[in-house]
């Protein structure tokens, strides 16, 4: 659907980002950037969001100076709460039942960066999402899936967690780990990508 038109590296262990990318046709490279994803006293969850993005996308630009550099991070927030992977399956259960019946918000940020070229870019994206209410039965039932360790708020959209959400309201690639409008027009901007034209 898409040409990469200039190299192009997703810094991110997320199979979900590499899928996002892999449906819109591009061809890239994947580096995976572990960094630490702590929070900082008093960092809000936008500014931790486009830090923890600058900071994995700069960890592999190092590597890759003349190619655009695509990295995200995604977070749940609650009550002034911000939930990243829970650390085991108890830690899942606590979350997933401090979002059963209630709204909480999805944050995404991201940063498409290229040092050769002299741009970096951040965005961060917003959505809603509203679970339904459930008891501590089912939260231990999911989270003995496994699905939660790897995802923020212990819980995936895309998956098996499906059956948790009422309703949403926002991007839906966003709660997923990837807002792909934002991030496609970014790379269309500096066109890194572009719609492929076929002959005939
Ligand atoms: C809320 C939610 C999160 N997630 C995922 C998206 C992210 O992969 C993950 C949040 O962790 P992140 O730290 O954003 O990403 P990651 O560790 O998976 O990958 P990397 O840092 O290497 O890019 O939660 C879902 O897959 N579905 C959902 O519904």
């Amino acid at each position: 659907m898409f040409v990469s038109l200039k190299p192009l590296v997703l810094a991110s262990n997320s199979p979900r980002r590499r899928a996002y990318f892999e449906d819109l046709g591009l061809h890239f490279t994947v580096w995976s950037a572990d960094v630490d994803e702590q929070l900082r006293a008093g960092e809000d969850p936008e500014h931790l969001v486009l830090r923890l993005a600058r900071d994995k996308a700069l960890a592999v630009c190092r590597l890759f100076p003349a190619s655009w550099i695509v990295a995200a991070d995604t977070v749940v927030c609650v009550d002034g709460e911000v939930l990243g992977k829970p650390r085991d399956a108890e830690e899942a259960v606590a979350m997933l039942l401090a979002l059963a019946g209630r709204e909480h918000t999805v944050r995404t940020g991201f940063c498409v960066t290229c040092a050769a070229e002299g741009i970096l870019v951040r965005r961060s994206v917003v959505s809603s999402v509203w679970f339904s209410d459930f008891g501590e039965d089912v939260a231990r039932a999911y989270a003995a899936t496994g699905e939660p360790l790897d995802k923020a708020g212990a819980y995936g959209i895309q998956g098996k967690g499906a059956f948790l959400v009422q309703r949403i309201s926002g991007s839906y690639s966003n709660i997923v780990g990837l807002p792909l409008c934002e991030v496609l027009r970014e790379l269309r901007r500096y066109k890194v990508v572009a719609p492929r034209h076929r002959a005939g």
